[in-house]
């Protein structure tokens, strides 16, 4: 089975492009979503992150107000950090967890694993090639401003705590670019995923 990595900044598609490539029936591992899972009620991400957040990041119903967390987070790279510290080993487990039970299923001969910071945690050996999303820096900005409801400066802050689009193309087997509509987006996927099965 092979693993594929589909990467890039804040909001440059990768939900967009996942969700064309499970239209192919190809599984899709989702990296955010493993992170909510983590920070769950109950699990002990959770306690750590009140421990040195306080109670004032919990929702009134105990769940994470994630808004919150982020607006303090992605301001304060230090705070951030320590966000990393107490969620990134546990998020690697899992997805190395559902990796190994696609190869022992072994009922899909591609798997795909989203994850925004596949090569910032290290994620490059868990993979056997990296598709990165590539998008203009201004069609991003307003992309990411427009979805999340932030503004220029919260936006910015976003993306600039992440490694730049630059640094992460020298890591990448494809490159797919999607400053342009979907319909280029879905084209080039096609033409790559028909690149993997001939
Ligand atoms: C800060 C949190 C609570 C904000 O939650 P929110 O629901 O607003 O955003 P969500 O989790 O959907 O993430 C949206 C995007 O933000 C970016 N992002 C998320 N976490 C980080 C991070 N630690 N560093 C840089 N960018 C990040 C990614 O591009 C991600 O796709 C949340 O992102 C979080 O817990 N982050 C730490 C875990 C993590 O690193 N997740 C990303 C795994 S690839
Ligand atoms: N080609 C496109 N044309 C117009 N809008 C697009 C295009 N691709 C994605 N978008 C929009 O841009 C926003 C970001 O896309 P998406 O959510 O897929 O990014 P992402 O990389 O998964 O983000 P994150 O890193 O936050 O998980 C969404 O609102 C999406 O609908």
């Amino acid at each position: 089975m092979k693993v594929i990595g589909l990467t890039g900044g804040i909001a440059s598609g990768k939900s967009t492009a996942s969700a064309i490539i499970k239209k192919f029936g190809i599984p899709v591992i989702d990296a955010d979503l493993i992170a909510r899972e983590i920070v769950d009620v109950g699990q002990p991400a959770l306690d750590e992150i009140v421990g040195y957040f306080g109670k004032e990041v919990l929702n009134p119903d105990g769940t994470l107000n994630r808004k919150l967390l982020g607006s303090i987070v992605f301001s304060d790279s230090k705070k951030l950090e320590i966000l990393n510290h107490i969620t990134h080993r546990r998020i690697i487990e899992r997805i190395e967890n559902k990796i190994a039970m696609c190869k022992e299923r072994g009922d899909h001969p591609i798997v795909f694993l989203d994850a925004a910071l596949l090569i910032e945690m290290n994620m490059r050996k868990l993979v056997d090639e990296i598709w990165l999303i590539s998008v203009e820096h201004d069609i991003q900005l307003k992309r990411l401003m427009k979805r999340d409801g932030l503004s220029i400066t919260e936006a910015e802050n976003r993306i600039h705590s992440q490694m730049p689009l630059e640094e992460k193309k020298k890591y990448a087997d494809v490159i797919i670019d999607n400053s342009k509509d979907y319909h280029h987006l879905e084209k080039q996927i096609e033409g790559h995923l028909m690149g993997i099965h001939s």
